[in-house]
């Protein structure tokens, strides 16, 4: 039996899935059953790495969607629009859908999951978080005897790229960018990347598959890496950590706990930490759960081969299904989505962290007992405050408080900023607890 498939978009992620598909030797046999019977593209003039008869190649995208002998959509081509009404109509047309589409999923995850319950049929992501690590299944099957507490991730492929190489190289941020771009590891738009919302993304994907409900795209509080500077990278380096751009859902971290914590933000790990020796364009994801403990899932975070391996193995699990004996099998809940409650998410207001700060001060005798004063006042307590250097005749102090609710945190820095002496704060890192 052959099931046909088409693809909306031909570009990193399309090609590097056509070239597995056209090279099946050696990998599942269930590759030798898929024909690749249309591919979207928006440019039919376009150069391509892989070679595929001229009569598949269409920008009528609606006519892959609508096409009856199409089992299989595979959507790779980003964005919200068309993407999600080319999805839905799929779904219409009873197409399995498998899509990296982060984005899409993570704001229209519950009207495209109604819709292929309704339709009986799967939409399955594996590719949208974490590129080639396979951590959608797992925490949908392999994870299912857990309790998740929390799952802690460098999700994004492109701000890990920048982050390593701004450490191991002193490389400059927009260089580096360029680079990211230039291997396909970024998004269209890269401030997607570079502002956090790719990994928030990707968190609140996780989250919802995790701790068993919707979770609301708004709800995850989002800091990118455009602020962290070589500066703070070369002291955190001095106290002990390394900067990673982290993805967190927590079920244990706000005053409240019943809520959820989900955030994104750059992060000073300590340099013993798991995640801190996940370097380059790799993804690490740590997911604590009762009674598992700790697990670490960790490989290639975006790229055109990685990503098209999580493409592939999702087309290979519906391909398996449909080539299966039942003419008409129920979904298995496994694989599909049903939640149909919301999680509860705590302000990031109550998040109790650890913060690393860099103050520029003059008069450092006399601001050293005013900032104590300050940070006294709301409760804030120094694990280490050190006067580092000095910049445009300005002290530069750096402190790390112990753990402290971020709501008072910030408060005292409203209070400390009022100083006199006080000439800047250039940056408010996140230390993990
Ligand atoms: N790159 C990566 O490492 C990863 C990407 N992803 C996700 O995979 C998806 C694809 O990413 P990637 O392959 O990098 O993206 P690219 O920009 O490289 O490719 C997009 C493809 O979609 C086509 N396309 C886009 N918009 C339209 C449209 N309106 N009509 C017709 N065709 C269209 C483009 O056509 P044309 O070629 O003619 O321009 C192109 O072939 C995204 O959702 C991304 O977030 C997920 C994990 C990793
Ligand atoms: N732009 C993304 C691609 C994969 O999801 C990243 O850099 O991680």
């Amino acid at each position: 039996m052959t099931v046909k498939i088409g693809l909306l978009g031909l570009g990193t992620v399309g090609t590097g899935t056509v070239e597995i598909l056209q090279e099946p030797q050696g990998r599942s046999p269930l590759l030798k059953a898929i024909e690749i019977k249309a591919v979207g593209v928006r440019s039919l003039d376009k150069p391509r790495q892989v070679n595929l008869p001229p009569e598949v190649l269409t920008t009528d995208l609606e006519t892959i969607v609508t096409d009856p002998d199409i089992a299989i959509v595979v959507e790779l081509m980003g964005g919200l629009e068309p993407a999600r009404s080319l999805i839905l109509q799929a779904i219409a047309h009873k197409k399995h859908i498998v899509t990296a589409n982060k984005a899409v999923i993570a704001r229209y995850g519950p009207e495209i999951y109604e819709a292929a319950n309704q339709h009986g049929v799967y939409v399955l992501l594996e590719a949208a978080v974490g590129g080639g690590i396979p951590i959608i299944k797992p925490l949908k099957q392999s994870l299912g005897g857990n309790r998740i507490e929390s799952i802690v991730g460098i999700l994004n492929g492109t701000t890990n790229y920048i982050l390593s190489r701004m450490t191991s190289e002193g490389a400059d941020f927009d260089e580096v960018l360029t680079a990211a771009q230039q291997l396909g590891y970024a998004e269209a738009d890269p401030s997607a990347d570079v502002d956090g919302l790719d990994a928030a993304d990707k968190i609140a994907i996780l989250a919802s598959l995790g701790f068993g409900g919707r979770v609301k795209r708004e709800d995850v509080a989002c800091e990118g890496i455009r602020s962290v500077s070589a500066v703070d990278i070369a002291y955190a380096d001095r106290l002990g950590f390394v900067i990673k751009l982290l993805a967190i859902a927590d079920g244990n971290a706000g005053e409240n706990s019943e809520a959820l914590q989900l955030r994104v933000h750059p992060t000073l790990i300590a340099k013993a930490h798991p995640l801190a020796s996940v370097n380059g364009v790799y993804n690490g994801v740590l997911v604590t759960g009762d009674p598992l403990g700790q697990v670490m899932f960790y490989g290639r975070g975006a790229g055109a081969g990685p990503t098209a391996s999580a493409v592939v193995s999702d087309v290979i699990n519906i391909v398996g299904i449909i080539t299966s004996s039942d003419e008409n099998p129920a979904l298995d809940p496994l694989l599909s989505c049903t939640h149909q409650h919301y999680c509860q998410v705590s302000s990031i207001e109550d998040l109790v962290t650890r913060f690393y700060c860099r103050f520029l001060c003059a008069d450092v005798p006399g601001v050293i007992g005013h900032l104590g004063m300050g940070f006294g006042n709301h409760g804030v307590s120094l694990e280490s405050l050190v006067q580092i250097g000095f910049t445009d005749g300005c002290a530069e102090i750096v402190v790390v408080t112990h753990d402290v609710r971020e709501g008072d945190y910030r408060a005292a820095l409203e209070e400390i900023s009022q100083l006199e002496a006080v000439k800047e704060i250039p940056s408010v890192i996140r230390v993990l607890s």
